[in-house]
């Protein structure tokens, strides 16, 4: 069947080679790329990341390009390579209009043959457990555990029909498609890290999730109780603390503390605070300053953030990778967006990863993890048209 998309995502599609086409769509920002000119493949918490990012942007600039863009994919351990380059071409222009989801492409339709979970489920409560117990005899207060869910298809994905899929499915979501070495990270995050404009930043963490519902009282119930429950008020509560602490020192002003507040995706109900501050004239500290100052958040990793990292390489089995990690673009001056990169897969041929985590605190159940995290897996799922109760 011919699908018919909206002009604009129809571009999307078209876009060949696939393999170098980097893309970042927000409320803001579409930002599209092409090709490779430079790679920077360091880790960020390398000594001289610093200085490799300024010499790129230096011998772009000397050959004429004023102002250069560096994007890609940063993993959740800032120690493991960055995936960043300066692409031969890009394009940074206004959003995509955001009301195309009724150009859901319903043909659209994966089956799974073979799934594995890792850890598996009873590993997973596991896991929970031995976090649980850490609360008691440790400093560790909120610590993030996540599971991967490899998938073989019955087909290889047309990746650039998936993104489509995604963008259709999630309008309001951070949507991103990052070529990676032998894979694409592609997803619709709700989580902004970083997005810097002038000497204005802002974030809009989330922590505090619930499973969206199909009847819609009782959708709107677990709203309410969401916004009524003290065990994630108090989830969400460490991330908003930390993330503001952490900027303290190196911005001018940081507004006033906002109340959270309820979004929605089509698959989660979240709790979500926006932070906005304002940056000094003099010496303001670069975006990757900014993104080494606040990332990994405790919504991705957990509080205080070593106890946590700790915890999560001795409990999770497999590599995080650039998942939890950041996807997003800076220019040279100092400009950019950086979403968390969570709701998302990584695709090679007719392989695919799924990834997500939830916050474990004192009062969580390990059962309840376990499903939101396959709560939070259903928005992949739903953009590969797989029907099937694989998880
Ligand atoms: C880690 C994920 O989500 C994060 C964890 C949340 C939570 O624990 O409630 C909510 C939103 C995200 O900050 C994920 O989607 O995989």
């Amino acid at each position: 069947m011919d699908i018919t998309f909206p002009e604009h995502t129809n571009a999307l599609v078209s876009e060949r080679p696939q393999a170098d086409v980097f893309l970042f769509n927000s409320n803001s920002n579409l930002v599209r790329t092409n090709g490779i000119r430079q790679r920077i493949s360091i880790p960020l918490l390398s000594n001289t990341f610093h200085q490799e990012v300024q010499a790129v942007f230096q011998r772009e600039q000397a050959q004429g390009r004023c102002n250069p863009i560096v994007v890609g994919a940063i993993p959740f351990d800032m120690n493991q390579p960055a995936q960043l380059v300066v692409p031969e071409w890009h394009e940074r222009v206004k959003p995509l209009d955001r009301t195309f989801s009724s150009f859901v492409d319903k043909d659209f339709i994966h089956h799974a043959s073979e799934q594995s979970f890792a850890p598996s489920h009873t590993e997973f409560l596991d896991i929970i457990e031995q976090a649980l117990s850490s609360f008691e005899n440790s400093p560790l207060k909120k610590v993030v555990l996540s599971k991967i869910l490899k998938l073989t298809l019955d087909r290889k994905v047309d990746v650039p029909r998936l993104l489509s899929n995604i963008m259709a499915q999630n309008p309001s979501a951070y949507h991103f498609s990052v070529p990676l070495k032998n894979s694409v990270l592609i997803g619709a995050s709700p989580e902004l890290l970083l997005r810097k404009q002038g000497n204005k930043i802002f974030s809009n963490p989330l922590a505090g999730s619930a499973k969206r519902l199909d009847n819609l009282d009782a959708d709107r119930q677990a709203a309410k109780t969401l916004a009524n429950s003290a065990k994630d008020q108090y989830e969400h509560r460490l991330v908003v603390d930390a993330i503001r602490a952490a900027l303290l020192p190196v911005v001018e002003s940081l507004g006033e503390r906002k109340e959270s507040s309820i979004i929605a995706t089509p698959t989660m109900w979240h709790l979500s605070t926006d932070i906005e501050a304002t940056l000094p004239a003099i010496n303001p500290p670069s975006m990757f300053d900014l993104i080494k100052q606040i990332h990994p958040t405790p919504a991705m990793c957990g509080t205080p953030t070593v106890s946590a990292q700790q915890h999560i390489a001795a409990l999770e089995p497999h590599q995080r990778g650039f998942f939890s990690g950041l996807v997003g673009w800076c220019d040279a001056e100092g400009n950019g967006e950086w979403a968390i990169a969570i709701r998302c897969a990584e695709v090679s041929g007719n392989k695919v990863t799924l990834f997500a985590g939830a916050g474990v605190v004192p009062d969580s159940n390990p059962e309840s993890e376990w499903l939101e995290t396959s709560a939070k897996m259903r928005t992949m799922l739903n953009a590969f048209g797989i029907k099937e109760d694989v998880i």
